[in-house]
């Protein structure tokens, strides 16, 4: 008896065949380069960049020109004389802490900037948003940092939404890693993008009323087995605890002085306490959603992806 193919909604693609839909795209960064936007233990590679990256960064800019005339369609439908005037495309990029997000939204920029169509390419992590330290512990909710309850959840929507509106200039606020709090007195202005990266933990949210994931036009989830973020997270702890810790005036300086299993310890107690939680209980969830799912192994290499076709 012939089987009932399952309907759905995603493709799932190995790299080889992913990589065949870069067509033409041209790799316009050098391995010099990419060092320089690489975080702490990532391992990509030049080979990783024109395999997955350039064939996601070809998708994108279709969605860009296709999302511009929706828009289109509705200002017509209204109406409304809006001849040549640009809507930021808004992508969302998630996953868990120390799943290498920001290595993922550093290299997308970057390649999607160098299109003639949208070179103007602005990207904002959600750390800025999270309440400053004072509030969290108003709030007795320090230890849940990352959480969605940690963030300004209203001024995010606001920023993405300002953004999206045409405001010349919108500023988001600054996070520091080294001080485990909001920058006073800094922020980060962004000026008319054609594309926005809105890169954090919990982009994927939804909510009742309006969440930020509702602007989005793309969204990207970074996804890895659970224990090999696990340990990820405990690697770059033992690097910290010799680089960023050592430095007086951070706020984790106090680990500086930890021996090897002592750090271990310690980052285990953080993962299994904060972090790991928040992925199952929050983060994982959301993955469903978004439009690209980039597999990580073991070895950090993508070799899986899943797109969202309907
Ligand atoms: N305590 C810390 N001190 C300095 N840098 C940190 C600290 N924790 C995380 N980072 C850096 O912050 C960035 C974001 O980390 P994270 O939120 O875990 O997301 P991801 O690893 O998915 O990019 C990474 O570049 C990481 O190296
Ligand atoms: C700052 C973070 C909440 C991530 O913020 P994001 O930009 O993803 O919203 C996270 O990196 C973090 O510091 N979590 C606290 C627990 C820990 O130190 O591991």
């Amino acid at each position: 008896m012939a089987r009932v193919r399952e309907l759905t909604p995603y493709v799932e693609l190995d790299r080889d065949q992913w990589r065949e839909l870069r067509r033409s795209t041209p790799l316009p960064l050098t391995s010099a380069e990419l060092v320089r936007l690489r975080g702490l233990g990532e391992q990509v590679d030049l080979a990783e960049v024109a395999d997955v990256y350039l064939p996601l960064s070809r998708l994108i800019n279709l969605q860009v020109a296709a999302r511009q005339q929706l828009y289109e369609a509705t200002t017509t439908f209204l109406g409304e004389d809006t001849q040549g005037t640009k809507v930021p495309f808004v992508i969302g990029i998630a996953g868990s802490v120390a799943v290498g997000k920001s290595t993922t939204a550093r290299i997308l920029r970057t390649l999607l900037a160098r299109w003639p169509d949208h070179p103007r390419v602005d990207l904002v992590t959600t750390d800025g948003f999270l309440y400053p330290r004072a509030e969290l512990m108003r709030r007795g909710i320090m230890h849940r940092k990352g959480f969605p309850e940690s963030y300004d959840r209203r001024a995010l929507l606001r920023f993405v939404t300002e953004v999206k509106s045409g405001a010349d200039e919108v500023s988001a606020p600054v996070y520091s890693h080294k001080l485990y709090d909001r920058l006073a007195g800094e922020e980060h202005v962004v000026r008319r993008p054609d594309i926005l990266i809105v890169e954090g933990l919990n982009v994927l949210q939804p909510h009742p009323r309006l969440a930020v994931s509702d602007l989005f036009d793309f969204s990207l989830y970074v996804d890895a087995h659970t224990d090999d973020i696990k340990q990820w997270y405990i690697d770059r702890f033992l690097t910290l605890r010799d680089t960023a810790f050592a430095d007086p005036d951070s706020h984790f300086h106090h680990f500086a002085g930890l021996d090897d299993e002592e750090a271990r310890a310690e980052a285990e107690h953080l993962w299994s306490t904060i972090n790991e939680p928040n992925l199952i209980e929050n983060i994982l969830p959301t993955r469903p959603r978004a439009t690209l799912v980039l597999r990580k192994d073991t070895d950090h290499s993508i070799n899986r992806v899943r797109l969202r076709k309907l």
